[in-house]
């Protein structure tokens, strides 16, 4: 009788510890559109906007995002002394071709694992930029699928010829070595070739919510704060 009610007590236990512990698996978005569709300026206003207040109603649990652009990650990697794949990622970066996923996962493991080492609470992430290819789903998948739960994904749309005057636009005084007419040519057909059929494929599962982002800033925000209001 004991035994059976320390077995009972135990697998209690153990099924409440499971549960906790898959509470508090990261939460992804993953945010993606062309070159320029305006993902980072959208993720900008989603963290100050959602901030890290303390909900004290919600077991003081924190509620904001944390913003992880791979491409930034790529480009902090192309430039850190001593990294061995600086030069391969350059040469990635000007062609617009997408980086082999092996370095990126590693970068976007490393920054959410730091994340959450300093701040438990900070466990939701958004994801920009990635992922943008088959083999980049794939490394997501064989890496991160048992380690962050992807609730969505947030599609910023608007035509190729939008994406193109806003990167040239930013081109001006980003010091980006893609922000030129030669580069972006290559990165709006990667993206039409390799990253529209992964926004597709996540579309049929039911897991894309599409933003107009041809609209100014403002009112693109005002659908993106709608949506996240109401998804939680
Ligand atoms: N809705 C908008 N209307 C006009 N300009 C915008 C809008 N959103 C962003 N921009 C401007 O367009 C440029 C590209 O924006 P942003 O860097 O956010 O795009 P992105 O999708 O993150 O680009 P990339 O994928 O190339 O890094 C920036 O100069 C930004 O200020
Ligand atoms: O997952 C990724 C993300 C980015 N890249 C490469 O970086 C550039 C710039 O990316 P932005 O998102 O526009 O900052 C992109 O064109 C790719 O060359 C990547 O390979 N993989």
């Amino acid at each position: 009788m004991l035994v059976q009610l320390r077995g009972a007590l135990s697998r209690g236990v153990s099924s409440v510890v499971y549960r906790v512990a898959r509470a508090m698996k990261p939460q992804v978005i993953f945010v993606l559109g062309g070159p320029g569709a305006g993902k980072g300026t959208q993720c900008a206003k989603i963290v100050e906007t959602y901030g890290y207040t303390q909900l004290s109603v919600c077991l003081s649990q924190t509620y904001g995002y944390t913003h992880l652009s791979a491409g930034d990650l790529l480009r902090g990697e192309r430039s850190r002394e001593g990294s061995e794949f600086g030069q391969l990622i350059d040469s990635y970066i000007k062609d617009g071709k997408i980086v082999p996923v092996e370095i990126t996962i590693n970068l976007l493991r490393k920054a959410m694992e730091e994340t959450m080492q300093l701040d438990q609470k900070k466990s939701r992430f958004l994801i920009d930029g990635f992922p943008r290819n088959h083999d980049n789903l794939r490394g997501w998948t064989s890496v991160m699928e048992d380690k962050a739960d992807v609730k969505f994904v947030l599609f910023f749309d608007c035509s190729d010829q939008v994406c193109i005057n806003r990167c040239l636009e930013r081109g001006k005084s980003s010091g980006r070595t893609d922000d030129n007419r030669e580069s972006l040519e290559k990165r709006i057909q990667t993206y039409l070739q390799s990253t529209r059929p992964i926004i597709g494929q996540y579309e049929r599962q039911g897991k894309v919510h599409t933003v107009d982002a041809s609209r100014s800033v403002d009112e693109v925000f005002a659908d993106v704060k709608t949506l996240l209001d109401r998804e939680g």
